[in-house]
């Protein structure tokens, strides 16, 4: 990989002494799109406020987070400001990051000051970015109110006003989950084409593994705050070899069949502060050994992924296909 620009190694986080991260290694190069994905509390969310050192009162982070270099957990706190106006952040609900009191425009504008320009180039600016987000007569658009506009415009608004900034960074967390799937797909795609342009990284956090391998370059899967698989978008679909990614796959609802109850992962996803220095996975993995809930092996590389499993080779070899389908099997 080429120039990492997030580089986190070992980071640990506890919220009020009960662990919520452990072990946590990740790195993303300039340029590159990073999907995160994993059931709700397994973490992701946390992992991004490591980042951008966001966290709720009682946290408490280890092991290093490096942007570009810079020691995140050691910044101080006037230094904080600056390092996050170098991140350009995406929520799931657009209508908690804006003032409902004040037209997009004078949002969009304001941003585009805050990053240096004048009122006039940011004027400018704001109207070119939300052209390039595919939003027809922008200059209407900037004289409404945030309540006049739907979700998935609101939604376009906020993404152009982060990539108006031109951060090195993006976090992007759910960005699209509260939207209708075809606009979803619409929003995304614009996010990811003004990314690519800025030539801008991204991290972007779903539940949805398809919907990340649409977008992204590679895929790391994180449960019960550990990342348990890393793999490229490309092949991780067809070749995740980590059970916990395989369960998540065969979970997909099929396109060609209806079906009366919606596929799931069997069993209760395990918080961090549950899981013991195990593979967070054993108790409802379905090729767990009695190993797997003593100790979690290092990170390998088995197939084109890296995978932390004890039963790595034996899926890869497919010798553990019947009880690990990648997809659902329909009667
Ligand atoms: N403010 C908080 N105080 C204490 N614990 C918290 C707080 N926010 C999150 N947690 C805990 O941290 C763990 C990880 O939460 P996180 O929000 O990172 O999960 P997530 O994977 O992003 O889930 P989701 O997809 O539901 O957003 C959860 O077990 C949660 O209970």
């Amino acid at each position: 990989m080429t120039d990492p620009l997030v580089e986190i190694d070992n980071l640990g986080l506890t919220i009020g002494g009960q662990p919520v991260l452990r072990g946590v290694s990740l790195s993303v190069a300039t340029g590159e799109s990073l999907g995160l994905v994993g059931e709700s509390g397994s973490g992701k969310s946390m992992t991004l406020r490591c980042l951008t050192r966001l966290l709720p009162p009682g946290a408490r982070a280890t092991g290093e987070v490096r942007l570009a270099g810079t020691d995140v957990l050691g910044l101080r706190e006037r230094q904080l400001r600056a390092h996050r106006q170098s991140i350009g952040m995406v929520f799931q609900d657009p209508r908690t990051a804006i003032n409902p009191l004040h037209t997009v425009g004078s949002y969009m504008v304001e941003r585009a000051k805050d990053s240096g320009s004048g009122l006039r180039d940011a004027t400018d600016r704001a109207l070119d970015v939300l052209q390039a987000m595919g939003i027809s007569d922008p200059q209407r658009r900037m004289d409404q109110y945030p309540f006049e506009l739907s979700g998935g415009l609101l939604q376009r608004v906020m993404i152009a006003s982060v990539v108006m900034e031109q951060p090195r960074l993006i976090l992007a967390d759910e960005p699209t989950t509260a939207l209708d799937v075809t606009t979803q797909a619409e929003v995304l795609r614009l996010l990811d084409g003004l990314r690519e342009k800025n030539s801008a990284a991204m991290i972007f956090v779903t539940h949805d593994l398809d919907l990340a391998a649409a977008v992204c370059d590679r895929i790391a899967v994180m449960y019960g705050g550990r990342i348990l698989e890393v793999g490229p978008a490309t092949t991780l679909p067809d070749a995740a070899v980590h059970p916990y990614t395989r369960a998540l796959l065969a979970a997909r609802p099929p396109l060609t069949h209806r079906l009366e109850t919606i596929p799931t992962v069997p069993g209760v996803p395990a918080p961090a502060a549950r899981t013991g220095d195990g593979c967070p996975f054993a108790a409802r993995c379905p090729v767990a050994l009695p190993v797997c809930s003593e100790t979690l092996p290092g990170m390998e590389t088995v197939g084109s992924s890296q995978v932390r499993c004890h039963r790595a080779s034996e899926v890869q070899s497919g010798a553990l296909d019947a009880e690990l389908p990648l997809r659902l099997e329909l009667q």
